[in-house]
């Protein structure tokens, strides 16, 4: 998943990572042998239903959590063996945007505390007046104006929407490289979910930073992931990756197909979803994973023999789409035969 044609490191490379938890249930493997890039200003999402590895692999790309087996590269380097300055940069350079901000704001700091703090421990600002003008211009940065009115609020005093927009600001007080952002619009109500959604496109663009956007919202993806990559997940595998407009518009793995025919449709007279025609809608358990391809219980595809025998890997199914599926590979690979 690196351009072939880029001698660049990509900004942050996730290579064969897997993250086995050890539970009183047993082993759970919540993410398995999975590969991602993100190039600089670049955006990659992931998607996929609750527990299916999303945050696993967002706390592991933000050092967080150390990967069970596999590496995680930032700027090429695999930040397992950074030394500590290179440490510190890579700490300063990704940051991390949890789903509720609530809780990961200090209700007992102001809005002009909580940015200043880092402001200051890391010397870009020497002074209180200089750390008010860039508290200020943060808040600008994300659309909280006037700003000079927000700075000496505390969190309860802001409303969700407000409180997610300083934890943007305080997550860019470090110019950060990667932005790493964990549901981060999933808790606040359809109207002003869109305007973080348009702030944080922005930022995109204006910044030139580069996004890990983690949402079970295939919509969001699509809006978010505009020119960039979608990474759809099942039971801690990559399934499906390529184009984010691709990838929804015409998906190509079962499970994603799966997916979209469970979102209703917009139009309000014909809110329905689609049958998506799966044998079972149970989703298997992780301390007792199916043989051979996972989905393959539910898999309106499956066929007798490679689905329960054999674990499936991405394979490049059109130029720029992987997809981890024998039947869809097979096709694919039938297809180009046949042109040939
Ligand atoms: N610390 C932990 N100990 C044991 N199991 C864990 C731990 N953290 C996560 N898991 C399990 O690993 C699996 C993946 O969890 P993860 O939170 O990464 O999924 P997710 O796709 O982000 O889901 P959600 O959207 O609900 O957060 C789940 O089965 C979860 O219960």
């Amino acid at each position: 998943m690196t351009d072939p044609k880029s001698d660049k490191a990509p900004l942050m490379a996730l290579r064969n990572v897997s993250q086995v938890f050890h539970t009183k249930r047993g082993d759970v493997p919540a993410v398995r042998d999975v590969t991602l890039t993100v190039g600089a200003g670049d955006v990659l999402c992931l998607v996929g239903e609750s527990g299916c590895g999303k945050t696993t692999t967002a706390r592991m790309a933000a050092g967080l959590a150390r990967p069970t087996s596999g590496s995680v590269e930032f700027e090429g380097e695999d930040v397992d063996t950074m030394d500590s300055r290179r440490r510190h940069e890579f700490r300063r350079a990704v940051q991390f945007v949890h789903q509720d901000p609530y809780a990961s704001l200090n209700p007992i700091r102001s809005i002009f505390g909580t940015l200043s703090s880092p402001l200051r421990r890391h010397g870009l600002a020497k002074n209180r007046a200089e750390a008010w003008e860039q508290a200020k211009a943060l808040l600008e940065r994300v659309d909280l104006t006037p700003a000079e009115n927000f700075l000496p609020k505390y969190p309860h005093q802001l409303s969700g929407g407000q409180r997610q927009r300083v934890a943007v600001a305080r997550s860019l007080t470090l110019n950060p490289r990667l932005m790493i952002a964990d549901e981060a619009t999933s808790m606040l109500d359809v109207s002003i979910r869109v305007g973080v959604l348009r702030t944080l496109t922005r930022l995109r663009t204006e910044l030139d930073v580069g996004f890990i956007f983690i949402t079970h919202d295939l919509a969001i993806a699509r809006y978010f992931g505009t020119g960039g990559k979608i990474a759809v997940m099942y039971l801690g595998r990559v399934v499906e990756y390529g184009d984010a407009h691709e990838v929804i518009d015409n998906p190509q793995h079962p499970y994603t197909k799966a997916l979209l025919a469970a979102v209703p449709d917009i139009d309000p007279d014909q809110r329905h979803t689609h049958d998506p025609g799966l044998r079972s809608v149970d989703i298997p358990s992780l301390t007792a994973l199916p043989s051979g391809c996972s989905f393959h219980p539910r898999c309106p595809l499956y066929r007798e023999g490679d689905c329960d025998t054999v674990p499936p890997q991405l394979a490049e199914v059109s130029p720029g789409r992987e997809v981890s599926c024998h039947v869809v590979a097979g096709d694919a690979a039938e297809r180009d035969g046949a042109a040939r």
